[in-house]
């Protein structure tokens, strides 16, 4: 009988017990009792299938039902509930309404039981692992710049004058305008640290902060200037790019796709919306939904869907996690015989 290989973390005084390994997740927000679980759901499938080494923790608020947050925990997912964030009281009526939920994402900033999180909406999928995301240096907030050329963005100057911060030059900003509008990140992916004195901060900042159209998108934005840094495109696909700035598009390197444009959420997808007949919209909205009805993706299932026993998954991604601190060594434990 071969030596059952026993991984154990080569003391670097650095991690002595796997208690303190980094702990690192994946988070996403979810709210009512709606469809959007289906996007959730399809996150879990797609970070197990590219085999990420991290949990996905779902901040739910108060209002989604039971059963959605058992089918959430079926599908291997930590299930949160968080209590709602509303901005200044006075002034909602300037967010869109359907956007003053999301302020309610702030919450997951106490989640400090995690050194590093990777927020995802629950309308985005994960084609290539990114869990060197986490390698990134702390300090600092991650995310990828967001495309101001859909009519969402009709409300601002640079629309109004076609400036658009993906393509700079197309258009100059004018210097009667003063400064170009600072780099600004689409707050449906980015890479970040929890931390109770950031949340209080974030919290307290936001009652003396008008709401704005993009509401918490806006706000973090506001907020992160100092310490945000763009990645690449690769790692938030805002599906816009593709009809906007297809020069800054090379879909087959796209590791993480975003499916915020109107009428691409693949779930409740008809294709009648305005581009939503082009064919790689077609295509992605097919590739969401193989991972989602793939059920060899379910959780506890093993690689060829064979059932896989809770243990081995768990002792699977915690050898991957432990590899992560690159102190893993594997010893050979005394024969049992
Ligand atoms: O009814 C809703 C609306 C939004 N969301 C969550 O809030 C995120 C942000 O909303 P959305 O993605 O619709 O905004 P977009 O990126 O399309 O602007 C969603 O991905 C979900 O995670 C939700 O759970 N239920
Ligand atoms: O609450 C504001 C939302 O703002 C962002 O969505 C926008 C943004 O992407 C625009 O650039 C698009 O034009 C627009 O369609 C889209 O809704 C985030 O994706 C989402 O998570 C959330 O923060
Ligand atoms: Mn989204």
């Amino acid at each position: 009988m071969a030596p059952e290989l026993v991984p154990t973390v080569v003391k670097s005084g650095v991690f002595s017990s796997p208690a303190t390994l980094p702990s690192r997740a994946y988070v996403t927000f979810l709210a009512g009792n709606g469809d959007y679980v289906k996007g959730v759901v399809g996150l879990a499938k797609g970070l197990r299938k590219v085999r990420s080494a991290y949990p996905l923790v779902v901040a739910v608020l108060p209002d989604v039902p039971e059963e959605h947050r058992q089918i959430l925990e079926s599908q291997g997912c930590i299930v949160r509930e968080i209590q709602p964030v509303y901005p200044p009281e006075n002034q909602t009526q300037f967010a869109m309404a359907y956007y003053v939920i999301n302020y309610s994402k702030l919450r997951i900033w106490e989640f400090v039981e995690y050194s590093k999180m990777i927020y995802l909406d629950g309308d985005i999928q994960v084609y290539d692992n990114i869990d060197h995301l986490f390698d990134l240096p702390d300090g600092h907030f991650y995310a990828v710049m967001d495309c101001f050329c859909e009519k969402t963005w009709s409300h601002t100057p640079q629309y109004k004058i076609g400036y658009c911060q993906q393509c700079p030059d197309r258009v100059q900003w004018p210097a009667e305008m003063g400064e170009p509008p600072a780099l600004y990140f689409n707050a449906g992916m980015f890479v970040f640290e929890p931390c109770m004195e950031t949340y209080h901060d974030l919290l307290k900042t936001l009652q003396i902060t008008p709401p704005t159209p993009f509401a918490e998108q806006d706000f973090l934005n506001m907020y992160f200037k100092p310490i945000y840094k763009p990645i690449p495109l690769v790692y938030n696909l805002v599906l816009a790019m593709l009809w906007r700035h297809p020069e800054n598009v090379e879909l087959d390197q796209v590791k993480v796709v975003h499916y915020c444009a109107a009428g691409s959420k693949p779930w409740r997808y008809t294709g009648r919306e305005e581009n939503m007949d082009r064919e790689d919209i077609k295509m992605l909205v097919k590739k969401w939904w193989g991972i989602y009805e793939d059920e060899s993706l379910d959780y506890n299932k093993g690689r060829n869907g064979v059932e896989g026993d809770a243990e081995s998954v768990k002792r699977e991604s915690l050898i991957a996690a432990m590899s992560e601190v690159g102190q893993l060594q594997y010893i050979t434990a005394p024969s049992a015989a």
